[in-house]
C-alpha cells in the first residue's frame, strides 16, 4: 500500500501556512521538524487533564502523570531497541545528553594523554563538550579527517585508533552534509581498542530506525524536536553497566535516595541523572511522536524521502552554477551557488515561501576543512515533503538567479 503523503501532511498543521504570499515549502527539517496533531494533543491533554508533578505520587493526578511519563520512557526504549527503559535518560536534547556523558564519563574517567576520537563532520554539540573534558583532564582530541569527497575517512580512523583511544564520539548522520557515517564499523574498531562509544543520533532518529544493541554503542543521544516531538526534550541511551558507574552530573531533588547535612545517597539510573522536575509534557509528547512514527510504514517513508533526495540531487546537478557538497544520503543537502552568498540565496527563496538554512550549521571545523567560510545553503527533508516541494525549490533557485 503506497503511503498517502498528502494525507499525512494534513496531520501537520504548520505545513498549511502561506508565507510571503506563497504556500510554505518547509525544507529546514534538520533544524527542527514540524509536529503532528497527536503530539500537539498529547501536550494539551497533559496540561489540561492530568497536570501534576511526577513520582512520589500521593494523589490520582500525580499517579496518572507518572504512569504517562514512565510509559513514554518505555516507548522510547522500544523505539531504539534498548534492553531496558532504565537505560533511557530524559534530557533537554542532544546537547545536554552529550554534556552529561562528557561530564560523568569524560571528566571522571579520562586521564592525561588519553585520546578522545571525533570526526571533522561533527556538530559543535559533539565537539565543545569533549574539548572541555580534555582541558579538564589532560586528555587530547584526535579528529578523523575527510576523504576528497568530504566523507569520513575510515582508513584514517583505523590508523588513529590505538590503546590510547579511550572514547569515540561520532555523529550518525551529518546535519550539514546529510552523510551517513559508518558508525557500526567505527564502534567495532573503537571497542576493540577498549574505548567507550557515544553516537550523536540527532539527525538519524527522524529518518530511519535506530537499534542501539545492533550498533553496540555505549551511549546514543538525540533530540525530540528532530523527530516530530517538542523542543526541550531529548534522550540519552546509556548502557546500564556505564550508568551504574557514572557519578550524577546535576544534583538536587528526584535524583537522591537520602539527604542529610552529613551525606547524600543517590537514586538508581535513570533517576540518578534526572535532577529536578522534568519536562513531563515534553516526554509524554515524545512518546506520542514515537507512537505516530511506529504507526507509519517507515520503510515506505524512507523510500519516499530517498526519492525526493534523488530528485533534488538530479535537479541541482543540472545547474551549472550549483555545487553539491559531499555525498548526501539522509535528510540534508548542502550546496553553494558560484559567487553568491548563501544568505542572499536563502533570502530570495524565503520571499517565495521556501524555508532553508544557511551558514556553518554549527559545524565550523567542517566548513573550515571544506574551505567554505560563508558556509552553505542547506535544504533538509522529512517524510512529509513532496515532489512539489522539491520542484518549488529548484524553480525558486532559478528565479533567485534571475534576481541576483
Ligand atoms: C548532528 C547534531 N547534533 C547535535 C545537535 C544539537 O541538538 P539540540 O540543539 O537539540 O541539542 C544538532 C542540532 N541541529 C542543528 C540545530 O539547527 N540546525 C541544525 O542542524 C545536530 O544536528
Amino acid at each position: 500500500m503506497a503511503t498517502d503523503i498528502k494525507a499525512l501532511r494534513r496531520d501537520f498543521p504548520t505545513l498549511a501556512q502561506i508565507v510571503n504570499g506563497h504556500p510554505l515549502v518547509y525544507l529546514d527539517n534538520a533544524a527542527t521538524t514540524q509536529k503532528p496533531q497527536p503530539v500537539l494533543d498529547a501536550l494539551n491533554h497533559y496540561y489540561r487533564d492530568t497536570n501534576a508533578n511526577v513520582h512520589r505520587a500521593s494523589h490520582a493526578l500525580s499517579g496518572q502523570a507518572t504512569r504517562a511519563f514512565e510509559q513514554a520512557r518505555e516507548k522510547v526504549a522500544r523505539f531504539i531497541h534498548a534492553p531496558s527503559a532504565r537505560e533511557i535518560i530524559w534530557t533537554r536534547g542532544t546537547t545536554e545528553a552529550i554534556n552529561l556523558v562528557a561530564f560523568s564519563v569524560g571528566r571522571h574517567f579520562l586521564k592525561p594523554g588519553d585520546e578522545i576520537l571525533l570526526s571533522t563532520l561533527e556538530h559543535h554539540a559533539n565537539i565543545v563538550p569533549w574539548q572541555q573534558a580534555a582541558a579538564a583532564t589532560g586528555a587530547v582530541l584526535k579528529v578523523i579527517p575527510l576523504t576528497d569527497s568530504a566523507e569520513l575517512d575510515l582508513d584514517a580512523a583505523g590508523a588513529l585508533i590505538s590503546e590510547r583511544t579511550k572514547l569515540l564520539a561520532i555523529g550518525h548522520v551529518s546535519n550539514a552534509l546529510g552523510q551517513v557515517n559508518p558508525v557500526a564499523e567505527l564502534i567495532r574498531l573503537a571497542k576493540a581498542a577498549g574505548a567507550v562509544t557515544l553516537v550523536d543520533g540527532a539527525q538519524a532518529v527522524g529518518h530511519f530506525p535506530v537499534d542501539v544493541q545492533a550498533l553496540d554503542c555505549d551511549f546514543y543521544a538525540f533530540s525530540g524536536h528532530k523527530m516530530f516531538a517538542p523542543t526541550g526534550i531529548g534522550v540519552l541511551y546509556g548502557r546500564s553497566e556505564w550508568l551504574a558507574r557514572m557519578p550524577p552530573w546535576q544534583t538536587g531533588g528526584e535524583m537522591i535516595k537520602t539527604v542529610s547535612f552529613e551525606a547524600t545517597t543517590f537514586n538508581e539510573p535513570p533517576f540518578k541523572f534526572e535532577a529536578g522536575t522534568p519536562n513531563i509534557a515534553g516526554a509524554i509528547a515524545l512518546g506520542a511522536a514515537v507512537d505516530y512514527l511506529q504507526a507509519q510504514d517507515r520503510a515506505a517513508l524512507m523510500r519516499h524521502e530517498d526519492t525526493l533526495l534523488q530528485q533534488l540531487l538530479t535537479g541541482l546537478d543540472a545547474m551549472a552554477d550549483i555545487r553539491i557538497i559531499g555525498r548526501p544520503r539522509a535528510g540534508a543537502v548542502s550546496f553553494v551557488m558560484g559567487g553568491v552568498h548563501p544568505q542572499d540565496l536563502a533570502t530570495l527563496l524565503d520571499m517565495q515561501g521556501i524555508a532553508v538554512r544557511t551558514g556553518h550549521h554549527c559545524a565550523m571545523p567542517l566548513m573550515q576543512a571544506l574551505a567554505l567560510p560563508q558556509g552553505t545553503v542547506r535544504a533538509s527533508l522529512a517524510f512529509y515533503n513532496t515532489s512539489d516541494d522539491i520542484a518549488a525549490l529548484l524553480a525558486g533557485i532559478d528565479k533567485a538567479r534571475e534576481l541576483l
